[in-house]
């Protein structure tokens, strides 16, 4: 480890990220692994972690980051062994590229084109038979009820066998609820309750964002998506543009959404996506006027509280922290980016493999990264003065005389081009509730390059970082019968390009963000995305 100040930058110019953003093959059996240093005894258990391994087919190359077939990746750690394992996703969007050596499926940033072996009749009538939605589920992977399923944001996720990694069903969400896709970032109640968020393009063009609900496991061991509901539904500030939502915040009584100007045309994505060459990146288009609005819904009852409209300036938003309740206030705590440039931009496997002077170059166009805090109240009631009153903040929220309530943030992490991303938070112990801690990817110009602890209440930082070495998101483990909101483990999975063994699961102290062990793999493994921990849980 070295550089113990956050606001360092290191600089990358052997470029060795790019090698995350290569493909791989996947394992028929699991790797051993190298561990040195020590395991915690009570670490037992797989990770599981969600990312693009296949990043072309045959001589056609995937665009976008968000585009690479989905690779499912475990480490099994079992009495002080560690074991390495992946797998491709048999997703349509797999298979049918891999039986025609083609993209067959649009991808993100990806556009599928015709089979040029179809007569020209054929081809007109792929081209207007509508929209084959992808169901390439590189995103994420999390448990409903008793069972794993690998998602992206489509209506479509893909049951996982969580120990052999093993695809098992393609499952239709729009058989069960009406929504378009729901996001990869979903809470999880104590009682196993799952609630997610998602658009909803109804009849007529009405547009919504509803919150599901999918039941606990059932007693009568029946599929809990069979009992799932739209508790609520938000509407959309604009017709036919609703806001790209990648996650959203709830707390013990709320559901808290936060509509951002990074919008998807609807009239853009229904009219243009039979015409060649059309992908989903060409849909979405910037509100530069409408500035960022939050909405607010109780959860019991649920019920969208209207007459409440906060507002602030425009910026993009993809990773709620938390948000908890205070004394009559909603403090919501996000990862944001400066502006209604959308930031997904920014993210094409061109610019993440350029040259270190290029990306760098590249990200000094996108917007720029802060960790902010706002506060909603939740009683207002006086025009024109600070209607926040909670003694820790500076951040503000101002009655107008439109009725309007006007949100200015406490920033609490800023660093030129310096990003705190990819949060993760002790989420059994804090989802929801007034918690200090919260652990991120570093992205220094959009490359990861070290994990970091910030604590939200005194704004000091801690890190974890070593020479060209490139880090995933660090998931927290609580240590069993843990004391302090911060006894536990992070674990993030580690490409460093030049060692013999070029990766390695990292496991660091969450208190010290100090280096326990690491248990290292002959084979270097793609970027990944967002994951958690399997069946046999972790701990
Ligand atoms: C881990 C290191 C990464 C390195 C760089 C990262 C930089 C990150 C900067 C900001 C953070 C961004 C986080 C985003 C994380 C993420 O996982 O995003 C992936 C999102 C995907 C693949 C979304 C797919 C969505 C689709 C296909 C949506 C489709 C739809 C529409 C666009 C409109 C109509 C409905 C429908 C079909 C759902
Ligand atoms: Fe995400």
């Amino acid at each position: 480890m070295f550089s113990p100040n956050v606001n360092h930058i290191v600089e990358h110019p052997a470029a060795g990220y790019r090698k995350i953003f290569e493909t791989v093959e996947e394992l028929n059996e699991p790797l051993p692994t190298e561990v040195t240093g020590v395991l915690p005894s009570w670490l037992s258990g797989s990770l599981l972690r969600m990312g693009p391994g296949l990043f072309e087919v045959g001589a056609e190359p995937f665009h976008h980051l968000f585009d690479g077939q989905a690779l499912i990746h475990k480490f099994d750690l079992r009495e002080g062994h560690v074991t390495y394992h992946r797998r491709y996703i048999r997703s349509d969007a797999y298979v049918r590229a891999m039986a025609e050596k083609r993209v067959v499926i649009t991808e993100f940033g990806t556009a599928a084109y015709p089979d040029p072996c179809k007569n020209i009749f054929s081809r007109f009538f792929t081209y207007f038979q509508g929209i084959e939605v992808t169901d390439n589920c590189l995103v994420n992977i999390y448990p409903i009820g008793e069972d794993f399923y690998a998602v992206t944001e489509t209506n479509f996720i893909t049951k996982v066998d969580p120990d052999s990694l093993e695809t098992l069903k393609k499952v239709d969400l729009c058989d069960y609820l009406s929504v378009n896709g729901v996001t990869a970032h979903p809470h999880t109640d104590a009682d196993g309750s799952v609630y997610n968020i998602g658009n909803c393009f109804g009849k007529n063009m009405s547009l919504a964002y509803n919150i599901i609900k999918i039941p606990p496991p059932q007693k009568d061991g029946s599929d809990p998506l069979k009992r799932s509901e739209v508790v609520v539904q938000l509407p959309s500030s604009e017709r036919f543009k609703p806001s790209y939502v990648h996650s959203f915040g709830m707390t013990e009584n709320h559901f808290v959404f936060v509509e951002q100007p990074v919008k998807i045309n609807l009239l853009k994505f229904l009219s243009s996506w039979s015409l060649r060459g059309t992908n989903y990146m060409d849909c979405f288009e910037s509100n530069e006027y409408i500035g960022t609005w939050f909405h607010v819904a109780t959860r019991d009852p649920a019920a969208y509280l209207s007459s409440h409209k906060f507002r602030t300036s425009a910026f993009n938003v993809f990773h709620h922290i938390n948000a908890y309740e205070d004394q009559g206030f909603i403090v919501v705590d996000l990862c944001t980016w400066k502006g209604s440039d959308f930031v997904y931009n920014y993210l094409y496997l061109a610019n993440m493999r350029a040259e270190w002077d290029k990306v760098k170059e590249s990200a000094m166009r996108a917007p720029q990264p802060e960790v902010r805090r706002y506060v909603l109240p939740l009683d207002i009631y006086r025009v024109g003065k600070n209607l926040v009153s909670l003694s820790y903040t500076t951040a503000t929220a101002v009655l107008r005389s439109d009725g309007t309530v006007w949100l200015e943030p406490e920033v609490l992490f800023s660093g030129p081009r310096q990003a705190f991303e990819f949060p993760q938070i002790n989420y059994s112990r804090c989802s929801g509730k007034n918690y200090r801690y919260v652990y991120g990817l570093g992205l220094n110009h959009f490359i990861p390059d070290r994990i970091v602890k910030l604590n939200v209440r005194t704004k000091d930082t801690r890190l974890w970082q070593e020479e060209d070495s490139y880090p995933s998101e660090p998931l927290f483990i609580p240590t069993p019968e843990a004391i302090d909101e911060d006894d536990g483990v992070l674990l993030s999975i580690v490409v460093k390009p030049g060692a013999e063994r070029p990766s390695f699961l990292l496991v660091l102290d969450a208190r010290q963000m100090t280096e326990l062990a690491r248990a290292s793999v002959n084979t270097i493994i793609p970027v990944t995305l967002h994951g958690t921990v399997g069946k046999r849980a972790i701990s």
